[in-house]
């Protein structure tokens, strides 16, 4: 059997419209990172926000995109000052997470796992519980609407601590107090250049004592040292991003990124300790371009972590900031590597087993909903 297929699409044509139409899953999805441009000048005018760059809904969009398209993830993530600002109360909070799950449901996406720090979110006076129960009060409301609209949705929260800050156990606790209500996860995020994964290795140790699931941002901005210390000296379940990992690769020499096979790669400790353990890899193309993590998605390794077997996943990571919804996602991978509907099932059935939910739950949506999706589309 080969690793990703590699036979001409076939079946359905591979055009946005039918790819929005593919059950698709999506475990990296930053909700401060999702807004509507038009909801953000709402929110702001409501809040009394006036510092936001542009003053109509087009012009926002493009501001946001073209700001965070820096080539540097500290001045990418500049751009959230903004978004971060207009969400300070728990009806702001509601209704950007009811949004969220509209504009994923719209797009095919019926699994979500999506993450906020929620000690962002406290400028107003919002106690840490006050937030989270705002988010998921959202969350539930948007996947009302989408059942009632014909397009089931299911989505889960992972809470994120700000890697600079040290309040990290803290949300590690807020996880897991919330767990049975809709928090699935803990993740880490922030620039990654300076602030290790190590730096909050109690929370982490909070999680594993808790038999709790999170994931780590790390091999984005910064190497392999950051990919060795989340696994080796935090256990993380997943990676966020891990895009570097390709660092621990040698590909013969000459080796066309969009090939195949990789026939003769060789891999490093890291790079196998990886793909041995099966560590899901939350990739994030258009989100990777942007950060500078890689110069073009023709250049990212996506493909050649696919075809090497890793156990990849794609992602969104900032709608609002790349511009893009997960069929975009795939819509420029297919082109740049010429993925077929059996790849993508590939890739979506990769991310439903790596979700936090319970592995009975994972599979009813594997085998009732993603499974049946693709046959159709498959022809
Ligand atoms: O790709 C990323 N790498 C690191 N941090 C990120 C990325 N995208 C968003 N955030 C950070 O995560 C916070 C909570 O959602 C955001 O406010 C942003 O600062
Ligand atoms: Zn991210």
């Amino acid at each position: 059997m080969t690793p990703v297929d590699s036979t001409p699409p076939t079946g359905r044509p591979l055009d946005l419209p039918n790819i929005s139409l593919a059950p698709k899953v999506l475990l990296h999805d930053h909700l401060d990172g999702g807004l509507r441009p038009a909801t953000v000048l709402e929110l702001a005018r409501e809040v009394e926000y006036a510092d936001l760059p542009a003053a109509d809904a087009e012009s926002l969009g493009t501001w946001f995109r073209d700001a965070a398209d820096s080539g540097s993830l500290e001045r990418y993530l500049e751009t959230f000052a903004h978004t971060v600002a207009v969400m300070q109360t728990p009806s702001a909070l509601a209704r950007v997470a009811r949004e969220c799950v509209e504009d994923l449901a719209a797009d095919g996406v019926v699994y979500a796992e999506v993450r906020y720090a929620p000690e962002q979110h406290l400028e107003r006076g919002m106690p840490l519980d006050e937030v989270v129960e705002a988010v998921l009060a959202g969350f539930a409301e948007g996947e009302a609407q989408a059942a009632a609209a014909g397009r089931p949705i299911m989505v889960r929260c992972l809470v994120t601590a700000m890697r600079h800050a040290a309040r990290s156990r803290e949300i590690a606790e807020l996880a897991v107090r919330y767990r049975d209500a809709g928090v699935v996860g803990f993740d880490i995020a922030g620039a990654e250049a300076g602030h290790p994964p190590t730096r909050h290795l109690d929370a982490f140790e909070f999680m594993r004592a808790n038999n709790a699931h999170f994931t780590i941002h790390a091999g984005e901005a910064f190497g392999l040292p950051s990919i060795h210390e989340a696994i080796a000296f935090c256990g993380t379940d997943r990676l966020g991003h891990g895009v570097r990992v390709i660092d621990d690769i040698t590909l013969p020499e000459g080796a066309d990124l969009a090939a195949e096979s990789f026939e003769g790669a060789e891999l490093g400790q890291i790079a196998n300790i990886v793909r041995d353990k099966r560590i899901p890899l939350e990739l994030c193309p258009s989100s990777n371009v942007q950060t500078g993590a890689v110069n073009s998605i023709a250049e990212h390794p996506f493909n050649v972590l696919a075809r090497l077997r890793f156990r990849v996943t794609v992602n969104t990571d900032n709608r609002l900031m790349s511009d893009t919804t997960m069929s975009k996602e795939f819509y420029r991978l297919a082109q740049q590597f010429g993925y077929g509907w059996a790849d993508f099932e590939r890739f979506t059935v990769n991310a439903m087993k790596s979700a936090f939910i319970h592995f009975d739950e994972r599979l009813a949506l594997i085998d009732d909903v993603i499974k049946p999706g693709y046959a159709v589309l498959l022809g």
